[in-house]
């Protein structure tokens, strides 16, 4: 088991920044292009509860698309796969996380899996609770519960700016609302769809959550089974197909672990049975995927032959 040291991640960390300008902030979210496009951060928790990390590890960002598999592992505990999947496919799609085109080509209009955006709303338009109130509570207790740490909370002034300019995911809802694949109130769904990506922490938090997938499900801190062997292989089976866009093929061959990226620079890393990877960095490649955060996923899984095939 390797990668036990401060500084050989520092040293990977130095090397990946490298690539760092030829990445950039992403903006259509307005208040995502404050970030500071230079930084990168890494935490890998240990499946025996040690932990390294170099960078400012302790700096919040946004889940963003990170949250698709917490959202999505909820849900199948709720509803059971069988169920789960009449609403989403199974499928890797080519196309950018947020197109429309698919759902309009493929019969019956459901999104080909839940790490899409239309997917994804599929996915937060389960999430069972009285209220809108309860059903954003509900999957922040879980997220709290994976990360161990209670305060975790969302960022408002994020979940805002996306809720007042997320015209093309509305469009996406009413498409599916049309043809039966969501019910209810579109701008509800908006509201705790965007409260579900704004949700913050830092690398270590995320880390922790990788090796909860890592451990099938089981929490190395609480040693409570949180989710099932079951739903933590199917959410590290999507992460593996359709975890970072239409770019997961390269990353499959040129990383090959389980991963799940999220525009605001994120990744969450899982080597399956040594520990989780959490990752920060804002400067965004052209798929949206965090440019050093991948360098560095490049490098660690070079350096400890981390890939799972
Ligand atoms: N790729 C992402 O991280 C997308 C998440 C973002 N909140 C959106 O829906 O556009």
């Amino acid at each position: 088991m390797g990668c036990k040291t401060n500084d050989e991640l520092l040293n990977l960390v130095t090397e990946a920044k490298k690539v760092t300008s030829y990445g950039h902030v992403a903006d259509y979210i307005p208040a995502l292009s404050k970030a500071d496009r230079d930084d990168l951060s890494v935490a890998v928790y240990h499946v025996d509860n040690t932990c390294t990390y170099a960078g400012n590890v302790e700096k919040l960002f946004t889940l963003q698309s990170i949250s698709k598999v917490l959202a999505l592992a909820l849900v199948l505990k709720d509803y059971g796969k069988d169920y789960v999947f009449t609403k989403v496919g199974m499928e890797p799609t080519g196309d950018p996380f947020n197109s429309i085109v698919k759902l309009e080509t493929i019969n019956p209009s459901k999104p080909l899996n839940p790490m899409i955006n239309a997917g994804a709303l599929a996915v937060t338009s389960m999430i069972v609770g009285k209220s809108n109130e309860e059903k954003f509570e509900r999957l922040l207790q879980f997220i709290q519960q994976l990360t161990n740490n209670q305060a975790i909370h969302y960022c408002e002034e994020v979940a805002r700016s996306e809720f007042e300019t997320s015209w093309l995911n509305r469009a996406l809802c009413y498409f599916m609302k049309q043809h039966g694949i969501i019910e209810g109130s579109v701008e509800e769904l908006m509201d705790i769809y965007t409260k579900q990506c704004s949700i913050k922490m830092h690398s270590l938090d995320l880390a922790k959550i990788g090796a909860v997938f890592a451990l099938d499900g089981i929490h190395p801190e609480t040693e409570e089974k949180i989710i099932s062997k079951d739903i933590a292989r199917i959410c590290k089976t999507f992460m593996t197909t359709c975890g970072m866009y239409n770019a997961s093929g390269e990353f499959a061959i040129k990383i090959g672990i389980p991963a799940k990226s999220g525009v605001s620079g994120g990744i969450m890393g899982v080597s399956p049975y040594q520990f989780g990877i959490g990752i920060f960095g804002p400067a965004l490649d052209e798929k949206g995927n965090s440019i050093s955060g991948i360098r560095l996923l490049e490098l660690l899984s070079e350096k400890y032959e981390l890939s799972i095939f």
